[in-house]
Parts: structure tokens; sequence; C-alpha cells
């Protein structure tokens, strides 16, 4: 049987695109699979290979996307390279109610929306990349942005690597330079 954390709330993972934060949060549920489970965000970017609608991701169309806003749907929602993204309320009762632990793998600006919701509870934490070249490395050789993608997520990593910093926002920064140690720091954490 899976330990059972003391701590219930949802855990709010982000970091800089091609952090690893979703190969982190990824490895905690494939561990726990009876503990822990993966928010799933509505996009309306198109599928990568292998991704599977209602797992990945539920993509929709900007129209209905839109129309879920007006409904006051998403606990966080984004644009980021002319796609959105969200966080329903309902991707995380639907894993609360079945108690299981809620992980959301989101953006900073989400981090802010949801700092700016009282009704949610949530612990925060930081994924920060051993440095800006590295990122780059990684975000090159999982092949799936153009170049001007990455150089869009690297301008954009240098300011959240200085918000996460300076703000106060997250109760633990882990630094993502060998997987299994950083994983470890993540495991420790959540069975504190
Ligand atoms: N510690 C590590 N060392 C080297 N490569 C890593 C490490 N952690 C993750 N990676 C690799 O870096 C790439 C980016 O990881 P991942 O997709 O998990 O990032 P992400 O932060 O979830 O990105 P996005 O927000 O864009 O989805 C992947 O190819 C992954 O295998």
């Amino acid at each position: 049987m899976s330990p059972r954390p003391v701590d219930r709330r949802p855990i709010i993972i982000s970091g800089p695109s091609g952090v690893g934060k979703g190969t982190l949060a990824q490895k905690l549920i494939d561990k726990y699979p009876d503990t822990f489970a993966l928010t799933v965000s509505h996009t309306t970017r198109s599928p990568r290979v292998n991704e599977i609608d209602g797992k990945s991701y539920h993509f929709v169309s900007a129209t209905t996307f839109t129309t879920l806003l007006s409904q006051d749907a998403f606990v966080e929602h984004t644009t980021f390279n002319s796609h959105q993204y969200g966080t329903s309320k309902a991707a995380i009762t639907d894993i609360t109610d079945k108690g299981l632990i809620a992980v959301l793998d989101i953006e900073i600006d989400g981090v802010q929306q949801i700092r700016g919701n009282s009704s949610i509870d949530a612990r925060y934490v930081f994924i920060k990349p051993p440095s800006l070249e590295a990122l780059g490395a990684r975000l090159r050789s999982r092949g799936t942005e153009s170049e001007i993608d990455v150089l869009s997520r690297l301008t954009r990593a240098r300011d959240e690597i200085e918000f996460a910093e300076t703000q106060g926002v997250y109760g633990k920064i882990i630094v993502n330079d060998d997987l299994e140690r950083a994983y470890g720091e993540l495991e420790e954490l959540m069975f504190r």
C-alpha cells in the first residue's frame, strides 16, 4: 500500500517550459497512482504525436474555450504562443472527489491567478533549471518547438526564475539538475 501524505492540499508544480516539471510530476504519479493524479488541462493547441485527448489535455476549439471562460470554469488560464491553456475547477474536484491529491503542472501566470483566488489552498513547488543554457539544450533535444519558440521560452524563463526567487510564493524550489536527485527531493517533500 502507498504511504498516505498528511497534507492533502493540491500540489502546484511550476517552472519554465522545458525544465522537466511534467517529467517530475509524471514520475510521482507513476510511482503512487493511488495517491496522486495529474489534472487534465484544456488547450486550444493541436495534439503532439502520442498525446491523447482527455488524458494529455482536453483539446478544444477556441470557441469552446471562450464559452468555458465565460462560465468561470477555470481556476487559471493563459495564452502562450497564440494558444490558450486552462485548468478547470472540475479538473481538480474530479481528483479530490476520488480521495486522491491533485497535481497541477502549470505556468507562472497561472500560479499568480490561483494565488489571487483565495478559495484554493495549495502547496507550491518551483522547478528551476541548473542554468538557462541547460534549459535551452533540453528544449531543443525534446524537439517539439521551433527555434523561435525555444528562444521565446528562454526569455520568459529568465523572468519566471526571478519571480520565483523574489516573490516568496513557493514553499520549495527544486533545481532539476539530475532527474533522480530532483525527484527524490520532490518525493521527500510530498511525504514529509
Ligand atoms: N534532470 C534532467 N536532465 C536532463 N533532461 C531532463 C531532465 N528533466 C527532464 N529532462 C528532459 O527535458 C525535456 C523537457 O521536460 P518536460 O517536457 O518534462 O518539461 P516541462 O517543464 O513539463 O515542459 P512544458 O512546460 O513545455 O511542457 C524532456 O525531454 C525531458 O526528458
